[in-house]
C-alpha cells in the first residue's frame, strides 16, 4: 500500500480536468514534486477516489493513480518534507531538467496526434519501492490496480532486468506484455485485455525492436553461461557473482544493484563493455569466445551517444578489438592459413593454445569477427536464417531490418487514416 506520509495533490481548490469523470486533479495542475502539507487521509481520500472512477470505467488512463503510488513520488515527497532550501532548490532544478513523464502525460498524448500510445514500465523502483531484499520487492495493490487501469487503455508492458518469471509473480497481471532479463525474454498478454487497444495489434516484434539494444548488449557479456540460462558455479571475470535471485537470468554488463539504488551510472554502464573473454570449447574444438580480448568494447563517444536513446547502440561497432583469434585447426578448415598469420602475444600463457591462430581477413564468413556468437547462445538473438559466423550485429541487422520496415509500414498507415475525432479520443482512450 502506499505509505500514508505520501504527499498527493491537496484534496480541494484543484480543479478536476475538464474531459475526465475522475476527481483527480487535471494532470498539469497536480504538481511535482507535490505542494507540503497535504494531509495523508485528505489525499488517500482523493486516490481512493480516483480508483473508484478508473477502475469504474473513468476517464484518466489510471495515470493519476499510479503516480499517486509510486514509490518514487513518495520518496521525493518524502525527501523534500526533510530538505533545506538549498535542497529543494537544487532539487527542484533538477526536476526542471528531468520532468516526469507522468507530469507531461497530456502533452504526451497530444503530442501522439491519435497514434497508439504504449506504455512501458519498469518494476523495481518505479512499480515497487526499492528495499533490501530483493524478493520482497512488492507492488502495492494501489499500484496493481492502477496498473490494471491504465493496460486497459494502452497496451502496457513491464520491462525488467530481472528473469520474466519473477516480475510476473509480483506482478500477477496477465493481460501486460513482460520484458523480462533486459528485453531478452519476452511475452505477450496470457490473456486478453477487456481493452480498447485488443484490436489494435502490438506485436511481440515491435516490442522485441526497442529491445535490441539492450539484448545485444547483454548478449556480448562476458559470462555466457548467464545467457544460455545455465548456472554458472563461478564468479564473472569481473569477480562478480550473480545474485540468487537472479540465477539463470541474463545481466547487463556493467550492472550493479548499488548502483541501481542510487539512480546513478545505470544506462551508462550497460553501454560500457567489458574485456570480452576468449574461451575453447574441448567439445567442438573451437573456440566460442565472444569478441577480442583486451579492446574490445565501444568507444566511449559512441557509449555515450547510445545513451541518449535506444536506436544508436544497435549500430555501434561493438566489439572490434584486434580481431579475433581463431584456433589454427578451425583457421586451416576456412582457407584463412593462407592469409598473413597474426600471432598474439598479449596473453603468454595461452599462446600453446593459439599459436598459428590467423587473424580473419574480411572473408565472407567473418564480417564482424568481434563479436562472433558462441554456438550455443545463438538461438537467443540470431534471426531465423542466419548463418553462424554472420556475428551479432549481421543478425541483428537482419532482424531489425524487417522490424523497422514493419514499423514504418504501420506508422504510415496509422498517418493514411482519417480518424475522426471520436475514433481518435478511443484510441488515446479519454471518451
Ligand atoms: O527493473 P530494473 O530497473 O532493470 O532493475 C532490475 C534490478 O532490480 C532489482 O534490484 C533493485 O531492486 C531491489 C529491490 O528493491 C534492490 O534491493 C536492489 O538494490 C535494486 O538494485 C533486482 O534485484 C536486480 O537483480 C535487477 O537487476
Amino acid at each position: 500500500m502506499a505509505k500514508p506520509s505520501v504527499a498527493v495533490a491537496e484534496a480541494s481548490g484543484v480543479p478536476a480536468q475538464a474531459s475526465c469523470s475522475c476527481p483527480c486533479p487535471g494532470t498539469t495542475l497536480f504538481p511535482y514534486p507535490p505542494p507540503r502539507g497535504a494531509s495523508g487521509i485528505a489525499a488517500a481520500a482523493v486516490r481512493r477516489k480516483c480508483l473508484q472512477a478508473e477502475v469504474g470505467g473513468g476517464a484518466c488512463w489510471g495515470v493519476e493513480s499510479m503516480r499517486a503510488s509510486s514509490p518514487t513520488h513518495a520518496r521525493a515527497a518524502a525527501a523534500l518534507a526533510g530538505a533545506g532550501a538549498d535542497e529543494e532548490e537544487e532539487r527542484a532544478a533538477w526536476m526542471a531538467r528531468h520532468p516526469s513523464a507522468l507530469g507531461k502525460f497530456e502533452r504526451i498524448v497530444a503530442a501522439s496526434e491519435g497514434r497508439r500510445i504504449v506504455m512501458f514500465l519498469d518494476y523495481d523502483g518505479t512499480l515497487s519501492p526499492i528495499v533490501d531484499d530483493p524478493d520482497a520487492a512488492f507492488m502495492s495493490e494501489t499500484m496493481r490496480m492502477a496498473v490494471r487501469s491504465v493496460a486497459k487503455h494502452f497496451p502496457t508492458a513491464i520491462v525488467s532486468g530481472r528473469c520474466r518469471d519473477k516480475v510476473f509473480g509480483f506482478v500477477k497481471l496477465a493481460e501486460l506484455y513482460y520484458a523480462g532479463s533486459h528485453g531478452m525474454d519476452i511475452k505477450g498478454p496470457a490473456k486478453a485485455s477487456s481493452s480498447r487497444h485488443e484490436k489494435a495489434k502490438v506485436t511481440h516484434h515491435r516490442l522485441a525492436y526497442s529491445s535490441i539494444v539492450v539484448t545485444l548488449l547483454t548478449f556480448i557479456q562476458p559470462n555466457r553461461t548467464k545467457l544460455t540460462g545455465k548456472r554458472s558455479p563461478v564468479p564473472t571475470g569481473n569477480g562478480e557473482r550473480v545474485p540468487a535471485h537472479d540465477r539463470g537470468c541474463a545481466r547487463a554488463p556493467g550492472r550493479d544493484d548499488a548502483q541501481h539504488t542510487r539512480g546513478q551510472g545505470g544506462e551508462q554502464q550497460v553501454l560500457r563493455l567489458r574485456p570480452l573473454q576468449m574461451r575453447r570449447r574441448k567439445d567442438v574444438g573451437r573456440a566460442v569466445g565472444v569478441g577480442e580480448g583486451r579492446s574490445a568494447g565501444v568507444p566511449q563517444a559512441a557509449a555515450d551517444a547510445g545513451a541518449d536513446g535506444a536506436g544508436g547502440a544497435a549500430h555501434h561497432q561493438v566489439g572490434q578489438g584486434q580481431g579475433a583469434r581463431v584456433p589454427a585447426r578451425v583457421a586451416r578448415l576456412r582457407g584463412l592459413h593462407q592469409r598473413p598469420a597474426r600471432v598474439h602475444r598479449r596473453r603468454p600463457h595461452r599462446r600453446g593454445r593459439l599459436q598459428g591462430a590467423a587473424a580473419p581477413g574480411p572473408g565472407p564468413r567473418r564480417r564482424h569477427p568481434g563479436v562472433q556468437a558462441p554456438q550455443g547462445d545463438q538461438r537467443l538473438l540470431l534471426a531465423p536464417g542466419a548463418r553462424r559466423g554472420d556475428g551479432v550485429l549481421a543478425a541483428a541487422r537482419r532482424v531489425e531490418a524487417p522490424l523497422q520496415a514493419e514499423s514504418d509500414a504501420m506508422r504510415r498507415s496509422t498517418q493514411r487514416t482519417k480518424l475522426t475525432d471520436a475514433a481518435k479520443c478511443q484510441l488515446v482512450g479519454c471518451v
